[in-house]
């Protein structure tokens, strides 16, 4: 079987974005969501924002989810872990699509019941150095009921746009070029728990 990594990179180069099913073990998704309930018991998650810099915002109206940012100089061995399989995708993006990624951020995400995250595009209006944005689904089980879907605007000819919506399945990665690709989290029923991450065209 073809490499993951190079199939999100083929995927990345030709239509901007990719969704791949069980990219962790099962084992592996439940270390990471214990790791992620530790530090929400711990009060380690806040209020996420929307903006950098002077631009930094809380607008719950906007979005209402929680973040805990991982320290790249201080990664659990877990997040290490994780941290080496966005490598690996990095490596082959590079190769393949010649987009100059050098480093990476990621923060735990957590959706409480109710939550949401408007229509939005990743990179930020002053700063533009995300450029590919990595989201893994940590929940052990998600209905279509529970909502919560990623919603993606996938544009098309003459300004249409597609809509493309992705439940938050347990062990599913998506990823998208940051600057292109609209994107919105439908309101969730049920506690929704992520990873989001961004490969970034800038150094440390
Ligand atoms: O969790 C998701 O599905 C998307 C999150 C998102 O759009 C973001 O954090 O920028
Ligand atoms: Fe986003």
């Amino acid at each position: 079987m073809e490499s993951p990594y190079k199939s999100i990179a083929e995927n990345i180069y030709e239509k901007g974005y990719v969704v791949v099913d069980d990219f962790i073990s099962d084992d592996f998704r439940e270390e990471l969501l214990q790791e992620q309930q530790e530090i929400l018991a711990h009060g380690q998650f806040r209020h996420a924002g929307i903006g950098k810099g002077n631009e930094f915002q809380i607008k719950p109206e906007i979005r209402s989810d929680k973040v805990c940012w991982m320290d790249h100089l201080n990664l659990t061995p877990l997040q290490n872990h994780y941290w080496n399989e966005i490598e690996k995708i990095r490596e082959k993006i590079n190769q393949r699509c010649f987009l100059g990624l050098r480093s990476f951020e990621a923060h735990f995400a957590m959706y409480p019941p109710g939550s949401f995250y408007l229509r939005h595009l990743d990179q930020f209006q002053n700063v533009k150095y995300r450029v590919v944005t990595t989201i893994l689904y940590l929940n052990q089980k998600w209905e279509p009921g529970d909502g919560g879907a990623l919603r993606m605007y996938l544009p098309k000819c003459e300004g249409q746009e597609e809509i493309m919506d992705v439940f938050p399945k347990g062990g599913r990665l998506v990823v998208f070029l940051s600057g292109e690709i609209p994107h919105e989290v439908l309101p969730t029923l049920k506690e929704r728990v992520s990873i989001t991450g961004w490969l970034r065209d800038i150094e440390y």
